[in-house]
């Protein structure tokens, strides 16, 4: 039984119906067309409608809306009576759509012509009416043309640009002069030098140091002033870092101040340790450390792999009753084979080490994943196993720092790190952990701090006397171009660099098969005693043509080489300035050519440019001048070919 009564209008149309139900299922339905069709309209207005106009359009319908509101209001109630159900449905159903939407208009997120679709439908255009007005300001151009949300409504602001500040001291180096010849120091003029080690210099031809020389070897001989076993005042001297060139003589700017400091110890510690990407620099360094410890009691030592381990530990130290007894001072060493002595704990004692020099400091960075730092490290401080007769002296671990902490003195260890590359990525350096470094370097930052313009991350100083060139080429006419280089232009003896081992051992048979070259090729193919022979070969201009992977990039020191090429263009800006840095050498002249197909040449000469070249010059070879070796060239790729099958035929055979 119904408690109310509730009269209701029934609509014109709607007196012949039958039933309350029919009644009003026809209204319903007629308030749904009638909403679809506003729906139709509005999309199409969106569409067709720039955004202006689109705006006045709706003021317009507003104000229009406004006159007629009074009528479409009353039309209104008259239907919410024919149907008691239903409107409560459709407020229900508004007031949680129009909640909604202004919801996502306060929160600036546009409300899409397609969510209005489906909600107006069931609202009618009170709702679309709000959310047009509501939103039409809001609304991005984008959702009006895509009808796609656009979340977030940030400004598009344009973004200031950063300027990258380095902390002081990669800010403000110590200047090295770029120009080697016009800033010789004689060696008599450096402070510290004992007389024994001058003449030494004088007689390996050494009478002016290079500038590098003549900044770095004053301070590391400053930082051990006191002696070797304490700082500076009583503190722990400085780390030092110095980027400098290839072949501008950094080796000798750790090696002479090393030995000049070294020379007054009276027990055999080790107390040097230098460490070096690749066996054939840690050669080279025991080399030049060997020539001028000579006549010292300094004793020098390579762990590198270049002997069995066993030998290895058999020259580190030895036992004279229960006492230790090391035979090494300095000690030249890769990181793997160093490490392999820390963990099988063959006898070698970093306890008393003074001087960790790290050369080709950025590659060594990179290979920190390894942590033979942290473990070279480590093993500098006091193990507490063996009491050592100088154990005054032993380093303890940083911890709380107490009056008793503080009492003995600590022996120092000082950083000594070397690079053409070093980066000036702080992330990257923190890794070496460094105590108040001091950087010396080429590379001039503003005083501010800011790096100026031609100073980016990967900027660095080429040799004075280096001469770039790129050769624009085709794949096929490389191996053509490089025996125009050694026969016709004559730049022997030639470096060649290629970015594989296979493709260095190719133009190795290649060559051979032309015939008339005198080549040899240098890659991990090879054995060490086969590499170190080759070395030396060309060291002594037996070989004409080198061609090599970037086993020689780094360091390789070989006096003479007039000319590099990049035979391969290097992926890196950084393998490139070590490449090209195998020529114009301690202050000499020097040819590099880089061969550049046409889709290297725009990313290449960027890179260089970016990294501070002085200028690359482009290099045309004519096709006519390479006629003439044509025939013989297509010969031994024939023979190539053939020999290649003959080595596949024999591999599968086994
Ligand atoms: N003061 C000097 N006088 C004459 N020659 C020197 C002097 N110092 C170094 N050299 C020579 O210069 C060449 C390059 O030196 P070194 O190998 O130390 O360069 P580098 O800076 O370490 O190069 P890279 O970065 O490629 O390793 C060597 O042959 C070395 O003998």
């Amino acid at each position: 039984m119904s408690l109310f009564l509730v009269n209701r209008y029934l609509g014109e149309d709607d007196d012949k119906s039958d039933t309350k139900e029919s009644r009003s299922q026809a209204l319903l339905l007629k308030l749904q067309q009638k909403a679809k069709e506003r729906q139709r309209k509005s999309l199409t207005e969106h569409r067709q409608d720039p955004p202006e106009e689109h705006a006045k359009k709706k003021t317009l319908k507003k104000k229009n809306k406004s006159g007629d509101q009074h009528l479409q209001h009353d039309k209104k109630r008259k239907l919410e009576c024919d149907n008691l159900e239903e409107p409560v449905k459709v407020k229900k159903k508004k007031k949680g759509v129009t909640g909604n939407a202004e919801d996502k208009v306060k929160k600036n997120v546009p409300v899409t012509s397609t969510e209005g679709l489906k909600n107006s439908g069931v609202s009618g255009e009170d709702l679309q009416e709000q959310q047009e007005v509501e939103s039409k300001d809001d609304i991005p151009k984008q959702t009006l043309d895509t009808g796609f949300t656009v979340l977030g409504g940030f400004d598009n602001k344009p973004v200031q640009k950063v300027h990258r500040v380095l902390p002081q001291w990669l800010a403000q180096p110590d200047v090295i002069h770029k120009d080697i010849k016009g800033h010789l120091v004689p060696v008599c003029k450096i402070a510290g030098l004992s007389p024994k080690l001058i003449n030494k210099l004088h007689h390996n031809g050494i009478d002016h140091f290079f500038p590098v020389q003549a900044e770095v070897i004053p301070a590391v001989l400053e930082s051990a002033q006191q002696g070797l076993l304490i700082g500076p005042g009583g503190y722990k001297p400085r780390d030092i870092c110095v980027s400098a060139p290839t072949g501008s003589g950094k080796t000798l700017a750790f090696v002479i101040p090393v030995i000049q400091v070294l020379m007054q110890r009276v027990i055999c510690e080790v107390r040097a340790l230098a460490v070096l990407p690749t066996k054939e620099l840690a050669q080279q360094v025991f080399k030049v450390f060997s020539t001028y410890a000579e006549g010292t009691p300094l004793r020098v030592l390579m762990l590198a792999g270049q002997k069995s381990f066993a030998a290895e530990q058999a020259s580190l130290s030895e036992y004279r009753g229960s006492r230790r007894r090391s035979l090494a001072d300095i000690i030249v060493a890769t990181p793997g084979r160093l490490v392999d002595h820390i963990h099988k704990k063959s006898g070698l004692n970093l306890e008393q080490l003074r001087f960790l020099i790290i050369d080709e400091a950025d590659r060594m960075i990179d290979s920190m994943h390894q942590a033979w730092l942290s473990q070279v490290v480590k093993a500098t401080y006091s193990s507490g196993s063996e009491p050592e007769a100088w154990s005054i002296f032993s380093r303890s671990e940083p911890a709380c720092i107490t009056a008793a902490s503080l009492s003995p003195p600590q022996m120092p260890l000082q950083k000594l790190m070397f690079s053409a590359t070093l980066t000036q990525n702080p992330e990257k350096l923190q890794q070496l952990d460094l105590h108040q470094p001091r950087l010396f370097s080429s590379n001039h930052c503003q005083a501010d701090g800011t790096v100026a313009a031609a100073q980016k991350a990967d900027c660095f100083d080429f040799p004075q006397g280096l001469t770039e060139f790129y050769v624009p080429c085709t794949l096929s006419r490389k191996p053509l171009l490089i025996l125009h280089f050694v026969l016709r232009l004559k730049l022997s003896p030639i470096l060649c660099f290629t970015n594989s081992r296979e493709a260095a051992h190719r133009l190795y048979l290649l060559v051979q098969l032309f015939g008339g070259v005198q080549a040899a090729e240098f890659s991990s193919r090879l054995s060490t005693a086969e590499r170190k022979q080759t070395l030396k070969d060309f060291q002594q201009g037996k070989i004409q043509l080198l061609i090599s992977t970037d086993a020689a990039a780094r360091g390789i020191d070989v006096s003479g080489v007039k000319c590099v090429v990049n035979y391969d263009a290097p992926q890196y800006v950084r393998t490139y300035i070590h490449r090209v840095g195998r020529t114009a050498r301690a202050g000499k002249s020097g040819l590099a050519f880089t061969f550049l197909l046409g889709v290297q040449e725009k990313k290449f000469l960027k890179m260089v440019m970016d990294a501070g070249s002085p200028g690359i010059q482009k290099q045309i070879v004519k096709s006519e001048s390479l006629k003439g070796m044509e025939g013989r060239y297509e010969r031994a790729l024939q023979e190539l070919a053939q020999a290649i099958k003959h080595v596949e035929a024999v591999k599968d055979g086994i």
